[in-house]
């Protein structure tokens, strides 16, 4: 297999471009290079394959029964093993996605909207409070607030209340920014993580404050959830089995899990905990950058803007509401907007590793049974050939897509273990999106593609320059549209 004789001999090449070389998390772009110069696949250490070929994606990634298990250094990192993401073992995987999916369904989430535009409201408030004023709002922390209130909402039946806490919102950003910086580092010593979970909290605190405070901040969502899970459990005995089990949304992730085939094993504290915490990490911070990038583009695109404002208001017709999710879909530009902005930044920048319990052929190479190999979204989302000028925001490219390009739009993963939150991703965006545009009359505040927006990190999800003091803008007005009385 093709690479630099030195990537296949030691992890500490890896090492150097992810953590010694500023500004940390450029093992990607070498990976890249490796490509350029040897070709399709490369051995980028001296475990694991690598395959920048889109045509070979539904087969790495491929749907049940297909069985694939997870690369268990590419999952200790988060310390969450007993979480859907963090399942190594294929079989396990998929009881455990099941019992999650009732929260998940399009029925279920859909049936949410009115949840959805409580916090839309508070989200609508931030906004008029900086109306007609020089202040900026950052919009990475202001949407963060918005999507982690509404899954504690919805998944745990829980008021978390960022929204209302300025200042708790923001200790929430800096303590993601914290997660996010460290994870180069920890992708390079995965046991790390699960190692001081395991200690406790009266020593890991005041530690990982002499490290880095806004670490420790991270604790408190962890001693939170651990709370509403111990109060779940609590009251469990007391409950009904069968209450709630045909409903369309089942009251908490954990309900969901309780009401499903899983054996009790499966339904331990600690699993419903590690699974919460899954949850509240996969959908916060993903969805809050998809709002921030979005409404980036939308403002660097004022034409593009202004035929997404028309159509909402035209769908709205009389009415002063938002239209309902499943007409805010059908709307052209809009969706080609969220599409677009999903491609372009390509959320995840990691590679995806998968193991096979079989040989795998690609092409003239035999990969052994057991050898993790894996692609990465960037390769696919950003390839001139398949998006012609990749690296531009052209919403109309989903006007008349070509059969490739569906195939090949794959921002939530594929096969067994992509994104399930996709449905809800989308909800909590294409309203909140539909409210904030169509009230207010936005402006980009000091905000360029280069420092703030694009990549320059692999974090799991691609960073922006350290030096970015986020996406902000500024109110210039109020439409009222909207607005409840
Ligand atoms: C723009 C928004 C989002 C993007 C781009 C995104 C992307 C992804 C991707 C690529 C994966 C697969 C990761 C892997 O294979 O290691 C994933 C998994 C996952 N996502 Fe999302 N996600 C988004 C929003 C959400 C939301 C809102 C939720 C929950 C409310 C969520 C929950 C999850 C969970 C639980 C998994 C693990 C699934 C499993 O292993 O079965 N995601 N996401």
């Amino acid at each position: 297999m093709a690479g630099p004789k030195l990537a296949a001999s030691t992890k500490w090449y890896e090492f150097y471009y992810d953590v010694v070389k500023s500004p940390g998390g450029q093992f990607f772009y070498k990976l890249s290079e490796m490509h350029d110069k040897y070709g399709p696949i490369v051995r980028l250490n001296p475990h694991e394959i690598h395959i920048r070929d889109p045509a070979f994606f539904d087969t790495l990634y491929a749907p049940n029964p297909t069985v694939r298990h997870k690369y268990p250094p590419s999952t200790e990192m988060a310390g969450l093993p007993f979480g859907t993401h963090g399942t190594v073992d294929h079989h396990t995987h998929k009881q455990r996605r099941m019992a999650n999916s009732r929260m998940f369904s399009k029925r279920a989430v859909a049936s949410a909207q009115s949840l959805i535009h409580g916090h839309i409201e508070r989200l609508a408030q931030v906004f008029e409070s900086k109306c007609g004023t020089d202040e900026p709002i950052d919009m990475q922390t202001t949407f963060l607030a918005y999507t982690t209130d509404v899954i504690y909402h919805y998944m745990f039946n829980i008021q978390a209340g960022y929204q209302n806490n300025p200042e708790a919102a923001k200790s929430w950003r800096h303590s993601m920014e914290a997660v996010a910086q460290a994870t180069p580092f920890s992708k390079q010593f995965p046991w790390l993580n699960a190692r001081l979970l395991t200690l406790p909290t009266w020593i890991l605190q005041p530690m990982l404050r002499q490290i880095q405070p806004d670490l420790a901040g991270l604790l408190g969502a962890h001693k939170l959830m651990a709370d509403i899970v111990s109060s779940y459990v609590k009251n469990r005995n007391s409950q009904d089995k069968e209450s709630g089990k045909t409903d369309i949304k089942p009251e908490t992730i954990f309900h969901s899990i309780d009401q499903s085939n899983l054996p009790p094993l499966e339904k331990t504290p600690l699993r419903l905990y590690q699974e919460g915490l899954t949850v509240l990490f996969a959908g916060g911070e993903t969805g809050s950058r998809l709002l921030a990038h979005t409404i980036f583009h939308l403002l660097e695109n004022p034409d593009v803007l202004s035929k997404v404002k028309q159509e909402i208001i035209e769908a709205a017709g009389d009415s002063n509401q938002v239209p309902d999710v499943k007409i805010l879909e059908t709307l052209p530009w809009l969706t080609a907007s969220v599409r677009e902005s999903l491609r372009l930044r390509a959320a995840t920048t990691s590679r995806l590793p998968l193991v096979l319990n079989q040989d795998l052929f690609y092409k003239d190479w035999m990969i052994p049974a057991g050898t993790p190999v894996s692609m990465s979204h960037g390769d696919i989302l950003h390839n001139d050939e398949i998006f012609p000028e990749a690296m531009k925001f052209k919403p109309e490219r989903w006007f008349d897509p070509t059969e490739q390009q569906k195939k090949m739009y794959v921002p939530f993963g594929k096969g067994t273990r992509m994104c399930i939150g996709a449905e809800f991703a989308y909800i909590e965006m294409y309203m909140s999106l539909a409210t904030i545009m169509c009230r207010f009359d936005l402006e980009l505040f000091d905000t360029n593609w280069e420092r703030d927006v694009a990549y320059s990190r692999d974090c799991f999800l691609g960073e922006a320059s350290p030096s970015s003091p986020g996406i902000r803008v500024k109110v210039r007005g109020d439409n009222k549209r909207f607005k409840k009385d």
